[in-house]
């Protein structure tokens, strides 16, 4: 196959990992990345062994070498990025959420129609093999009609109030913190597996700390560094730290989903249990080789991440025999193999989210936030 080209606009937490995702392929070289300043982006590019440094993402986007570009930017730059990208000719990858509001993510939806360059979407959870078999399992008569669904998605790197992160800044991150941030992971992957949609909600947002210690110097995602008191300023909070959000599918059937950034002890917990007429399904993103069904009349099961055993549209996203497990940076690998097999002309595509799968994420986080300031139910505006 021939290679293709890559180019990575931001190299904090995640953009890292889609370059080593990328490179698992085989196929695809990352021969650019962009960072804010020449110093940066050439300290990040020999860090990463990439060719090319580029201080300023236009310049990255003029490379006429670079077909793919992955934006890995903060939320605020979504947006214009993503744009950016389109109008270059350039296909894009990017980075959840996709932007600040629904009507943002409307207008990237219609430029990518119009640009016509393949557009995805890192909703990486999808792509691990026992989510993808739960979805067939679903999509199939295995789960009968589902009558309820419960999901969350909790972590804990936000529960002191001396943490700090640019996602606590709503210039930055949005109206929306936790919901926009880690609720769109859930929103998706309850949506994708069942295959229903959500229509209605009713959402309780909290913002656990109402005011937090601002380290008065930049602190890395995840860095965990210590700080003294006199290095950190109060700031007030206006974003959520947790939610809930009862929600109603397009086939009736209702659920609740939660969010939390202070819940101690949960690292990256992104639950789902779907109950159906006939079983029910969970799964957890920390232990994602192992699918739980549960049945009334029979012992309850735990379906190992083998691929011997899962439907044969499930199959391929297993590399491993059972046992030999695999996870988070193997599910983004999945979703890349998906997108540069379609733009290789490998795939036959409709296999990763897209950039309308980001904006009805949008449309439901807009929703989440009308509805807690109303205080009622709110039909979600695609
Ligand atoms: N799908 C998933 O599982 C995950 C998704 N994400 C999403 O990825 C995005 C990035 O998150 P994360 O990596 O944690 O954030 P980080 O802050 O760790 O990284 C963001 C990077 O973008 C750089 N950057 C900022 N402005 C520009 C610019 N104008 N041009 C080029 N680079 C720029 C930052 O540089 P500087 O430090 O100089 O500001 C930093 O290196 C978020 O939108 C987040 O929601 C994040 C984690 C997991
Ligand atoms: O999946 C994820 C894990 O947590 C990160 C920090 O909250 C999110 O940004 C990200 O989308």
């Amino acid at each position: 196959m021939k290679t293709i080209k890559a180019g990575v606009i931001g190299t904090g937490f995640i953009g890292p990992a889609h370059v080593e995702a990328l490179r698992r392929l085989g196929f695809v070289e990352v021969i650019a990345v962009a960072e804010r300043g020449a110093e940066l982006a050439q300290a990040k590019a020999d860090e990463l062994s990439i060719p090319k440094a580029y201080g300023d993402y236009h310049e990255l986007l003029a490379d006429p070498d670079v077909q793919v570009v992955h934006n890995c930017t903060p939320n605020h730059l979504h947006f214009q990025v993503n744009k950016d990208i389109m109008a270059a000719g350039k296909h894009v990858v990017s980075e959840k959420p996709l932007a600040m509001d629904s009507a943002e993510s409307r207008e990237l939806v219609k430029l990518a129609k119009e640009s016509g360059v393949v557009n995805a979407i890192n909703f990486n959870y999808r792509y691990n093999p026992l989510v993808q078999q739960a979805r067939l399992m679903c999509a199939g008569d295995q789960v009968g009609r589902v009558l309820a669904v419960q999901g969350n998605y909790l972590q804990d790197w936000l529960l002191e109030e001396t943490d700090w992160n640019w996602r606590l800044v709503p210039e930055m991150s949005g109206k929306s913190r936790a919901v926009a941030d880690i609720g769109s992971h859930l929103c998706d992957i309850v949506q994708f597996v069942t295959g229903l949609k959500i229509v209605r909600l009713m959402a309780d947002l909290q913002t656990l700390h109402p005011t937090r210690k601002k380290p008065k110097q930049e602190v890395a995602t995840y860095s965990g560094q210590e700080l003294k008191p006199e290095d950190l300023e109060d700031v007030p909070i206006n974003t959520e730290d947790y939610g809930s959000i009862l929600v109603e599918f397009d086939s009736g059937a209702h659920g609740v989903l939660t969010v939390n950034q202070c819940a101690a002890g949960r690292k990256n917990r992104l639950f789902y249990e779907i109950d159906g007429a006939k079983c029910a399904l969970a799964w957890d993103q920390e232990r994602p080789n192992e699918l739980w069904i549960g049945r009334r009349g029979e012992p309850n099961q735990i379906m190992p991440k083998d691929a011997s055993l899962m439907l044969p549209g499930a199959q391929e996203y297993a590399h491993y025999p059972g046992g030999h497990g695999e996870a988070w940076p193997d599910a983004g690998k999945n979703l890349f193999r998906n997108v540069y097999g379609f733009i290789a002309g490998q795939r036959a595509g409709g296999d990763f989210a897209t950039f309308i799968d980001g904006h009805n994420e949008i449309a439901i986080c807009d929703a989440v936030l009308a509805s807690n300031e109303q205080k009622q139910w709110v039909d979600v505006a695609y």
